[in-house]
């Protein structure tokens, strides 16, 4: 268990945390996302006793980490920038955490838990060659497979797939997550990439501005993010974010008058808000709930599916559709449009000091 209260940290004039709050459960796959410069790196660090935060308590298991070691924390990590010795093996990169007293393990059983680990890796057929002569995807594999051997309180692990090309990114998700079932070790996992986010965390902590801006699983991230940033960093295409005002009604009308959407929205009548639709909700020709008309704008094929922006008066709409339903349209083509209620999302207007929040339940 991992818990962060109030933890501040500065660097000069650059505030890294800024009264960050993070709680990872025993056992849990929790992933930080955040884009670039958000804190992720520092928060991990500071976890781990190699940053010492300006304020605030970092606690493992229960116990307050205040002046306690890196090394007595029991937690295994994983940089982006990997030290690993290039010189060595694979095989003794992996080796060398067993040999430490802390984890020392009878050579047989070291073998045994290597071998495991480099299979589950795919990095088997490598363990002879000196790393200074593996791709940069094998080392960091390398990498991680020094974390995950030896047994630790976390694991810590920041951006571990990232040196690798999509396939073996996609693949060993699969794998990372299939570890994370099994050995059920408490990690956190810092990445900048939502899907991969989506993919692994049993919860995902998003990060803004070294501050946690809302932590939830995939379904609650998805369905009720907390602002309009959230619901932008997850699904591509991106959310649709209309902009207009509740109506006196407490409906929707967007600022060009075009679109009307009888919702019920817990806002007082004038609120300027935002309404969201994902892509893949939207569907063409009628169906069940709220109708909506535009002209096609235009088309990209997208594998077995078509995104169609479509405008609406001066809004442009982003849907996908099965190809079958979309290869025939054409720029000017009228088209309807249908949006199930419960797949409308408002929120506040975004302003410049904060983007605008989600308004409901
Ligand atoms: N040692 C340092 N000295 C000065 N500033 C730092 C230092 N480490 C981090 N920072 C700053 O603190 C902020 C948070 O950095 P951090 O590395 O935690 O972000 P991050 O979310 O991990 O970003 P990235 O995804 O780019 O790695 C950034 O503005 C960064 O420039």
């Amino acid at each position: 268990m991992i818990r962060l209260r109030d933890v501040r940290k500065t660097y000069g004039r650059v505030t890294a945390l800024d009264g960050l709050e993070l709680d990872v459960r025993e056992g849990e796959f929790f992933c930080l996302l955040g884009p670039s410069g958000a804190g992720k790196t520092t928060t991990l660090k500071t976890v781990a006793g190699l940053e010492t935060p300006d304020a605030g308590t970092v606690e493992l298991d229960g116990r307050d980490m205040r002046g306690v070691e890196p090394y007595d924390r029991g937690v295994a990590m994983c940089f982006e920038s990997y030290a690993l010795y290039p010189h060595k093996s694979a095989y003794d990169n992996l080796a060398s955490p067993l040999r430490s007293p802390r984890h020392r393990l009878p050579a047989e059983k070291a073998r045994e838990r290597i071998g495991e680990v480099a299979e589950l890796l795919g990095i088997s057929a490598l363990l002879d060659r000196p790393v200074g002569r593996l791709s940069n995807g094998q080392r960091q594999r390398v990498a991680l497979g020094r974390v995950l051997v030896r047994p630790a309180r976390a694991f810590l692990l920041d951006e571990p797939l990232s040196h690798l090309d999509a396939k073996l990114r996609q693949q060993m998700r699969a794998e990372l997550k299939a570890i994370g079932a099994v050995r059920r070790t408490t990690t956190l996992y810092v990445t900048h990439d939502s899907v991969e986010a989506l993919a692994l965390g049993d919860r995902i902590g998003v990060i803004r501005d070294g501050r946690i801006v809302q932590t939830g699983t995939r379904e609650e991230i998805w369905y009720r993010p907390h602002d309009t940033e959230v619901a932008r960093a997850f699904g591509r295409p991106r959310i649709n974010l209309l902009p207009g005002a509740v109506t006196a009604d407490g409906g929707f009308r967007s600022a060009d008058g075009k679109v009307e959407l009888p919702i019920r929205a817990e806002a007082a009548p004038g609120t300027e808000v935002l309404i969201g639709v994902r892509p893949r909700d939207l569907t063409l020709g009628e169906g069940p709930g709220h109708e909506l008309t535009g002209t096609v704008y235009v088309t990209e094929v997208l594998g077995r599916s078509v995104e169609v922006t479509v405008r609406l008066g001066g809004q442009h709409l982003s849907l996908v559709a099965p190809r079958g339903e979309a290869t025939a349209l054409r720029p000017d083509d009228p088209v309807r449009l249908s949006v199930r209620p419960e797949n409308l999302l408002l929120f506040e207007a975004d302003r410049p000091e904060r983007p605008g929040r989600r308004i409901g339940q």
